[in-house]
């Protein structure tokens, strides 16, 4: 890190864009040396808060990216009245967010664009070898095994964003280097998945295991399938969001408004009712599956509603890791941003002169259907991932405007599985096409339900 890190923030304007923000903020103020800088920002309709927030930026980004062209005008009309147009290039439209990705002035990319849209930059920071900050999961759920595929052969340093999956990944910190110590990381083999394409490593699978002496490519301590060295399990928690203790019937006629209030995290909207729907485990689930190379019975979720516990790693002895901190996403963005290194950070401390109380409590899987759906999605992988994740995305947003019930959305999306003829070995172009059908079986098993 001694060169700096010139930063795109790509979903600038979004709630991981804007922590991010402040994140490279005070680490200029930290390590003023360092070099750390905001190298472009991008939105998408929130034009004000994208220009706003590249005059906030010091020095100010060269490239402000405007993904949406209609709002193209917009953005140039307020370049210019904030005095930036000397200073800031405009780049418009959904190849801008790839060019902003991909730029030789850039080290790291903050993937913080919502949904299936954040896909193509994402993987083409990954395929230009930058390091990427992942909180887009859902271009992980799309297309994981192309991910990790394109970051095992460009050596991009692929690093969770998301709060749980950072958690696990900084447990998992002394198994790593345990093994990176044995053997270099051209050794690396993954054992999961069921297809060509899926049998691809993940980039942050632990290296050496193969190489050494009676571990078969198996787990050190004899667990099949596994290759995490002395790994039992990764156990995602999740705070049950606002209808942990809701009825089934209330759950059913719930609003919009009482969805999208979230007990612990402030998110963007999509996220939010994800959460609420435990849709966003189902995500994660799909997401460490690929991440971490796991399969998926070696993934538990246990509900944990105060968001202080963000993850757990179960080692064969039996001994559990934790990571705890208040919830705050600023911590896991400059993590991304930073590692190795760890340096103060603008999020809060856990605070000791509290009392904090912690439960851990089984999921209800009877009124949380949607979490199934991510263990059966992670076990079977190919073409899975990519019809969840836009029977999901094209759900929600009908939610939102009361064309469907919350508890439709898992309908739709379970549905949708359904009615797709699952491939196990899908190329990217087929992954799309898939998209493209799953929001239109989707939409289409909506106009059959009729909202009372
Ligand atoms: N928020 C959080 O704490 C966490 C978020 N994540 C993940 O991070 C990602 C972002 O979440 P969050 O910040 O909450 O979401 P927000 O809704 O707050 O922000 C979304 C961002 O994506 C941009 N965007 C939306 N649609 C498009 C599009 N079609 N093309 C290009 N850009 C687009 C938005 O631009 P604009 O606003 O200008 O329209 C905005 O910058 C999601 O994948 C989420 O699952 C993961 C863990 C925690
Ligand atoms: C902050 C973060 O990482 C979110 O994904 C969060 O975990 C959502 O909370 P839920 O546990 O309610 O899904
Ligand atoms: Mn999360």
């Amino acid at each position: 890190m001694t060169d700096g890190r010139r930063v795109a923030i790509l979903g600038a304007t979004g709630s991981i864009g804007a922590a991010t923000l402040d994140v490279i903020a005070n680490l200029q103020k930290y390590a003023p040396d360092a070099g750390w800088c905001v190298a472009s920002v991008s939105g998408h309709r929130r034009i004000d808060q994208l220009i706003e927030s590249a005059q906030k930026a010091s020095p100010v980004p060269q490239t402000i990216v405007v993904s949406d062209e209609q709002n193209a005008r917009c953005a140039s009309d307020l370049i210019a009245k904030a005095e930036l147009a000397e200073r800031c290039r405009l780049d418009v439209g959904p190849e801008a967010l790839v060019r902003a990705a991909i730029s030789p002035d850039v080290d790291t990319v903050v993937a913080g664009i919502v949904g299936r849209a954040g896909l193509e930059s994402t993987l083409e920071a990954v395929r230009a070898g930058k390091r990427v900050g992942l909180a887009n999961k859902e271009t992980l759920v799309i297309a994981g095994p192309v991910v990790t595929a394109a970051a095992e052969k460009s050596g991009s340093e692929l690093l969770p964003i998301d709060s749980e999956h950072s958690a696990i990944y900084q447990c998992l910190a002394e198994a790593r280097e345990n093994a990176a110590v044995k053997t270099p990381p051209s050794s690396l083999s993954g054992v999961s998945g069921q297809s060509s394409v899926s049998q691809q490593p993940s980039v942050n699978s632990l290296p050496g295991i193969n190489s050494q002496p009676g571990f078969n490519g198996q787990c050190e301590f004899g667990s099949p399938g596994h290759k995490l060295p002395g790994v039992r399990r990764l156990i995602l928690t999740a705070s049950g969001g606002p209808f942990l203790n809701a009825s089934f019937d209330e759950m059913e006629a719930a609003t919009p408004a009482e969805a999208l209030n979230h007990p612990t995290w402030d998110m963007g909207q999509k996220i939010t009712i994800d959460s609420a729907t435990m849709m966003n485990k189902s995500l994660e689930i799909i997401e460490a599956k690929w991440l971490f190379d796991v399969p998926a019975d070696r993934i538990e979720v246990v509900v944990h509603p105060q968001s202080i516990i963000h993850s757990l790693v179960e080692f064969e002895d039996g001994s559990v890791i934790a990571q705890l901190s208040p919830p705050d996403m600023r911590l896991p963005i400059q993590y991304a941003l930073t590692y190795p290194h760890r340096l103060p950070c603008p999020a809060p401390p856990l605070e000791r002169t509290q009392r904090w109380d912690m439960s851990l409590i089984p999921v209800d899987h009877e009124r949380f259907p949607a979490l199934q759906l991510g263990f059966e999605v992670a076990r079977v992988g190919g073409t899975a991932g990519v019809v969840l994740n836009g029977a999901n995305e094209t759900a929600v947003p009908l939610f939102l405007s009361g064309k469907i019930r919350f508890t439709d959305i898992a309908r739709l999306c379970k549905q949708t599985l359904d009615d797709h003829h699952h491939e196990s070995a899908p190329s990217l172009d087929r992954l799309l096409e898939l998209d493209t059908w799953s929001r239109r079986r989707a939409a289409e098993l909506a106009e059959t339900i009729s909202v009372a």
